[in-house]
């Protein structure tokens, strides 16, 4: 069975309480924290910088923390991300003016570095660069809002940087992003995927017989990967 990961998306969490947030899933069996950072101009929205993220550092979490950047231009933002404490900074392609350099630098600072590809953004950009990936992040949304639903063209997607991961032999994880939840996280697993982020599956689900624990939606979706 591949090291299959659950990457809650905070974009979906109570910003209110942003830290017990990430404290109770983390509690509840999360493997990786996913911070979507928004720009209001590479997508239509706004949310989080790297204070945030220094912050839940701070605030004692000590978890992986992907931060997945939709802003245009990347590279200035990239060191504030590392210095803040991100485990993990993905980026897409249209994002950058030179993709080698972008993913060089992220991992310059000793942070794992990944590409990340729109509904509509061809692999091919990983064709120069895939000895510098950590992490395929595929997008099964177009991004910029949490609640979407899955766009099934994704799975072929999966596949093909399956193949491309596989044929590379190199440890590269292959994430999906969107529309993903108990129901789907099977088929998208058999597709290739082995890091699944969800937001509004997890952070809409909480226990009935406890409110700040999200083990019952995480449980329901390691017994689907267990099962794919
Ligand atoms: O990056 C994004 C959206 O741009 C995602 O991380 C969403 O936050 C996923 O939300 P759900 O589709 O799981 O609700």
């Amino acid at each position: 069975m591949r090291d299959f990961k659950i990457a809650p998306s905070i974009l979906s969490a109570n910003f209110a309480c942003l830290g017990q947030e990430v404290e109770d899933v983390v509690a509840s069996g999360a493997d990786i924290i996913h911070f979507d950072v928004m720009d209001n101009h590479y997508v239509p929205n706004l949310t989080m910088g790297p204070m945030v993220c220094e912050a839940l550092r701070k605030h004692g979490i000590t978890a992986p923390i992907d931060c997945h950047l939709m802003v245009k231009p990347v590279d200035r933002l990239i060191g504030d991300f590392i210095d803040a404490g991100a485990s993990y900074v993905t980026f897409h392609p249209e994002a950058s003016e030179h993709i080698d350099r972008s993913l060089q630098l992220i991992r310059s600072h000793g942070c794992k570095a990944g590409l990340v590809f729109n509904p509509a953004t061809p692999l091919s950009h990983l064709d120069y660069v895939m000895d510098k990936v950590d992490m395929i992040l595929i997008m099964s949304v177009n991004p910029g809002f949490g609640g979407q639903s899955f766009i099934p063209a994704a799975l072929d997607k999966l596949r093909e940087a399956r193949r491309r991961i596989d044929a590379s032999g190199l440890p590269i994880r292959l994430e999906v992003d969107g529309g993903v939840g108990p129901d789907n996280i099977a088929e998208i697993a058999r597709a290739g995927a082995d890091t699944f982020v969800a937001g509004s599956a997890i952070f809409k689900a909480r226990n009935l017989d406890d409110p700040n624990r999200y083990d019952g939606v995480i449980g329901k979706m390691r017994s689907a990967l267990a099962a794919s």
